[in-house]
């Protein structure tokens, strides 16, 4: 099944499967163990458990950056196990995300475009569509070093974002910024990609931000995926009182 076509005329990821994949480290740790997961297009997934359940282990596998030792990772229900990170055509935005700190906000946001070919202006466009939709445009002239944490984590978003990805994959994006700025960027997050319609696996250990973020939540514990569901819309429930499949183990 073919995935959607970017602006650029590329094709993107959208849809993900995981079928039975673990994956066993050399010196022998099981930090995901025969997991299966789908996650459908257009789709806010959240990963949700406490640090060392095999969270990034997963999204690192959906991102090629770590082979599974056994099992399928399927994208756009094609076999994607030996395809390189760079041909998947995802985007990513990790916790240490790294900007370009002699480039301007602007030229950092542009970059995966210039290096694809974009004339100055079109990308000159897209860059202030992207800027003014995460409410960094006047700051366009700076370089990282003059913004602040969340306007930093704002940019790397922009750069992940501006070739309008089908995927994207984010790994605690949000756990180095104080907890005012997080709130403010949780809701950013899920209107942005809600709006670009583009399929989200995100990862985190913070409850409330999955409950608030998720469409459907996947809960982790030591490399075992324990539950998948929906949250409330409601007041958040602990997660002792969310249903569980009868898949659900450990
Ligand atoms: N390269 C590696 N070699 C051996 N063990 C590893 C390696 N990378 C991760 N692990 C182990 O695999 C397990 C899962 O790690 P992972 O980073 O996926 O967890 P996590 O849920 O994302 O944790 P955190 O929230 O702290 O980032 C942990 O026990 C970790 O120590």
């Amino acid at each position: 099944m073919p995935g959607s076509v970017d602006e650029l005329g590329e094709e993107t990821v959208t849809t993900v499967a995981l079928k039975d994949v673990t994956k066993v480290f050399p010196d022998g740790t099981i930090a995901v163990d025969t997991i299966n997961l789908d996650v459908n297009d257009g789709e806010f997934m959240v990963l949700l458990g406490p640090s060392g359940c095999g969270k990034s282990t997963v999204l690192r596998m959906v991102a090629g950056l770590e082979d599974p030792s056994t099992g399928a990772v399927m994208l756009d229900g094609e076999l994607a196990n030996d395809l390189p990170p760079r041909e998947r055509k995802i985007a990513m935005v990790f916790q240490d995300f790294a900007l370009y700190p002699h480039m301007t906000v602007g030229d950092n946001i542009g970059f995966p475009l210039r290096l694809a070919g974009v004339e100055p202006a079109p990308r000159g466009e897209r860059i202030q569509d992207v800027a003014g939709a995460l409410g960094i445009g006047d700051v366009l002239g700076r370089k990282p070093s003059q913004l602040s944490g969340g306007q930093r984590q704002r940019v790397a978003m922009g750069r992940a974002i501006v070739r309008r990805p089908g995927l994207f994959l984010m790994d605690e994006p949000l756990s180095n910024l104080d907890s005012g700025l997080r709130a403010e960027l949780r809701a950013e997050i899920s209107g942005l990609t809600r709006e670009l319609g583009v399929t989200t696996i995100y990862v985190t250990h913070d409850q409330a931000e999955a409950l608030t973020m998720a469409d459907r939540v996947a809960i982790m514990r030591k490399g075992v995926l324990q539950d998948v569901g929906r949250p409330r819309c409601t007041a958040a429930p602990p997660p002792s009182t969310w249903p569980r499949s009868s898949a659900a183990r450990g």
